[in-house]
C-alpha cells in the first residue's frame, strides 16, 4: 500500500472550483490526469456536503479507468456518500482516529501537519499520509502556517516514516528543491488550476520523479 500510495503522491492535484471556473474543475481534472497529475483532491472550502457529494460523484465518474485516486477536504461525510477513495483532513478539522472510524479500513487518509509536534504526533494507526507545508507563501490558502522552505520541509519529512507530500507555493521551478527535500510528492492548486492548458501545466512537473520511482 505504502509504495503504491507514494506513486499517486507524486503529483497531487488540489483543485479549487473557483479558480478552475473558467474551464470547469471536471474539465481541469480530465486535462490535467492526461498531462501527467496522479491524486485528485476536491478542496471545495464554501461548499455544503450535499454539493461536495455532487462535484465528488462527476470528478469520480472523470477519473473512472484511470486509477487516480479522489479524496475529499475536510468533509469525510461527503467522502464517505460519495464512496470516494479518501479524505484529507487538517489539524483544526476532525480528529484522525475519528475520521479513520468513519473511513473504514481501506479508504486514504490524510493529515496535514505543519510544525515538527504535528509530524511527530501523526499516528500511522489512522493517517496513511502528510500534507507538509506550506512551503513557500500561497494566496490560495490565506490562513497558512509559517512557510517552512526547503529546509523546515525537509526537516519535517525527517520526523515520519509516512508518505508525504510537499504544498504551498509550489511550481515547476521548485522541482529539484522538493526532490532534494525528500518529499514523496508535490501537490497544487494555483499551478494547474485556472491555466489556460492545465494539461500542459501539469505536463511541467513530469521531470519530478523521487528516488522510489523506477
Ligand atoms: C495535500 C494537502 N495538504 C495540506 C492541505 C491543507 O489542509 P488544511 O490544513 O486542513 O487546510 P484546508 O485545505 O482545509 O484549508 C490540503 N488540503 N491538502
Ligand atoms: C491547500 C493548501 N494547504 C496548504 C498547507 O500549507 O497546508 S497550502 C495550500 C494551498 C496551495 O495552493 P497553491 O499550490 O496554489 O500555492
Ligand atoms: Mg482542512
Amino acid at each position: 500500500m505504502t509504495g503504491q500510495l507514494k506513486d499517486h503522491l507524486r503529483l497531487y492535484l488540489v483543485t479549487d472550483p473557483q479558480l478552475c471556473a473558467q474551464t470547469g474543475i471536471v474539465e481541469t481534472v480530465r486535462r490535467a490526469v492526461a498531462g501527467g497529475v496522479t491524486m485528485v483532491q476536491l478542496r471545495a472550502k464554501h461548499a455544503t456536503t450535499a454539493q461536495r457529494i455532487d462535484l465528488a460523484m462527476a470528478l469520480k465518474a472523470a477519473l473512472q479507468g484511470t486509477g487516480v485516486p479522489l479524496v475529499i477536504n475536510d468533509d469525510v461525510t461527503a467522502a464517505v456518500a460519495a464512496d470516494a477513495d479518501g479524505a484529507h483532513i487538517g489539524q483544526g478539522d476532525i480528529a484522525p482516529d475519528k475520521a479513520r472510524a468513519m473511513l473504514g479500513p481501506d479508504r486514504i487518509l490524510g493529515l496535514s501537519c505543519e510544525t515538527p509536534q504535528t509530524v511527530r504526533d501523526a499516528d500511522p494507526a489512522y493517517v496513511d499520509y502528510l500534507g507538509l507545508g506550506p512551503v513557500f507563501g500561497t494566496d490560495t490558502k490565506t490562513d497558512h502556517a509559517q512557510p517552512t522552505g526547503f529546509d523546515g520541509l525537509a526537516d519535517l519529512i525527517a520526523l515520519s516514516s509516512l508518505p508525504n507530500v510537499a504544498i504551498g507555493g509550489l511550481k515547476p521551478d521548485h522541482i529539484d528543491g522538493v526532490l532534494a527535500s525528500g518529499a514523496d510528492g508535490m501537490a497544487v492548486v494555483s499551478a494547474i488550476c485556472g491555466q489556460a492548458d492545465p494539461k500542459a501545466a501539469a505536463r511541467a512537473f513530469h521531470s519530478f520523479k523521487p528516488e522510489h520511482k523506477t
